[in-house]
């Protein structure tokens, strides 16, 4: 099987390196050998270490080359690098990308050019890296009922909201410590924003409910807001704070089924299997009605870890083609609607600061049930001449939870709100 390699960065270089050194125990588990037929880099001069007979600058030449088989894209972002894969699909070649923006916006187009041309399109490295996620979602678990997938899908964002719990410190500063230690890129903005986890949320969503979801309808929020105060106020709670991508099933009193996909900061109890996922490794949790529970943890980035994804995706391809088989199509089939953020459940936090005197607590309450909250848990503690009072709502709308929040924040008694933050879990 003859490889096109696109990009030859933290991931490529590792994939062309393994693909190099592991060449015979690779063929002995494909059945077949699976070679470099070229490598395509923006400039091939900075690239001593690659053979000079591979390289070339002209990826859109080598993609559709009669030579290739199959083209191993990890270039990344969005064009040129879709046209090159749907011209390659649609020459029959097979794709395996670890590109998480381009699936996440265009992997109708993908799957309709592989499926024209009966190719493979394999992304396993797209999701949380090593481990092995989307493979579960698309084969191991298709004849169950995927109900909830929810977990950490980025590691930047939980080595700083890792660091900002163990140390008391606040976003902006450990930002900048985790870019100096290189836990950060010179640009975050991908990471820190969601973008990231919500092009992976999107990817998620899709093959755990067989629909098409695309980036643009994943709730997004990222964790520039989580302060300091909102740790504290989940560590009083014996909480702590994530962000996490949750895909969920959502069923509604008419028995109407549609799926709901969001990414924002959360807190979960420190008992929760996902409180303890530290530094930048990624964790996520998947119900199924038949299978129950699964938890899947390990490195969800870096050069080696991704790359032993990209190769296990090779193999099964050099696999089907031996075979002359293929590996799973799109599947699309249940078509539901996308539920927007504002009718998803959710349960809020709300921590405030509130004058101590007689009626403030029956004003505030008045607020949650004036929109049709119901509350779980109240707890108030004296601060000086003021009162910290800590409300955990039942689940409602999100719409009804922000619209008490921000009825409250005007409230004469309310000081101030010192930290608002949708809870999952148990409470303890
Ligand atoms: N780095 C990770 O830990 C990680 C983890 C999971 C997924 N990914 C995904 O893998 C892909 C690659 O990531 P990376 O970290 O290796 O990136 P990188 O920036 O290290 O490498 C990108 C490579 O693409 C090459 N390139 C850019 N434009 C090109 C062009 N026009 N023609 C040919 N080559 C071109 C660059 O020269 C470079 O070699 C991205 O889609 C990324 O999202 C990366
Ligand atoms: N920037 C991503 C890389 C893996 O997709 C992260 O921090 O997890
Ligand atoms: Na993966």
């Amino acid at each position: 099987m003859r490889v096109a390699l696109l990009g030859c960065g933290t991931v490529g270089g590792e994939v062309a390196r393994l693909l190099t050194e592991q060449a015979d125990e690779l063929a002995a588990r494909a059945g077949t050998a699976v070679e470099l037929a070229g490598i395509a880099v923006r400039r091939p001069d900075k690239h001593p270490e690659l053979p000079p007979e591979l390289l070339t600058a002209d990826a859109e030449k080598l993609v559709t080359s009669d030579d290739v088989d199959v083209v191993v894209e990890l270039v990344g972002g969005i064009e040129p690098v879709r046209g090159w894969l749907v011209a390659a699909l649609k020459a029959g070649k097979s794709v395996v990308t670890a590109n998480k923006a381009l699936l996440a916006e265009h992997s109708a187009d993908l799957f309709e050019a592989a499926d024209a041309a009966g190719a493979d399109l394999y992304f396993e490295a797209a999701v949380a890296g090593a481990i092995p996620l989307l493979r579960p979602l698309r084969e191991s678990l298709a004849g169950d009922r995927i109900t909830r997938v929810m977990g950490i899908v980025n590691g930047t964002t939980n080595y700083i909201l890792s660091a900002m719990d163990s140390t008391g410190a606040g976003y902006a500063e450990t930002l900048d410590e985790a870019s100096r230690l290189g836990y950060a890129e010179a640009d975050p903005t991908a990471d820190v924003d969601g973008y990231d986890a919500a092009s992976k949320a999107a990817i998620l969503a899709s093959l755990a409910f067989h629909t098409r979801v695309t980036a643009s309808d994943v709730h997004r929020e990222g964790i520039a807001d989580v302060t300091a105060s909102d740790l504290a106020a989940a560590r009083g709670l014996g909480r702590t704070v994530k962000l996490l991508a949750i895909c969920e099933r959502v069923t509604d009193d008419d028995g109407v089924e549609s799926v709901s996909a969001r990414v924002h900061p959360v807190m979960i109890p420190r008992s929760h299997q996902l409180a303890g996922v530290g530094g930048a490794f990624n964790a996520v949790y998947v119900e199924a009605d038949a299978a129950g529970e699964l938890m899947f943890y390990g490195q969800g980035a870096g050069g080696a870890p991704t790359a032993s994804a990209v190769l296990g995706d090779l193999v099964a391809v050099a696999r089907n083609l031996v075979a002359g088989g293929r590996g799973p199509r799109e599947s699309a089939h249940a078509a539901l609607p996308v539920r927007p953020m504002g009718q998803t459940p959710t349960r809020y936090h709300v921590s405030l600061s509130v004058a101590d005197r007689a009626g403030v607590l029956a004003q505030v309450a008045q607020a949650f049930a004036g929109h049709g909250v119901s509350i779980a848990a109240v707890r108030q503690s004296d601060v000086g001449d003021r009162a910290s009072l800590v409300v955990v709502t039942h689940q409602a709308p999100d719409a009804a939870l922000q619209s008490t929040v921000d009825e409250i924040a005007k409230l004469d008694v309310v000081h101030e709100v010192v930290s608002v933050m949708r809870v999952e879990g148990e409470d303890q």
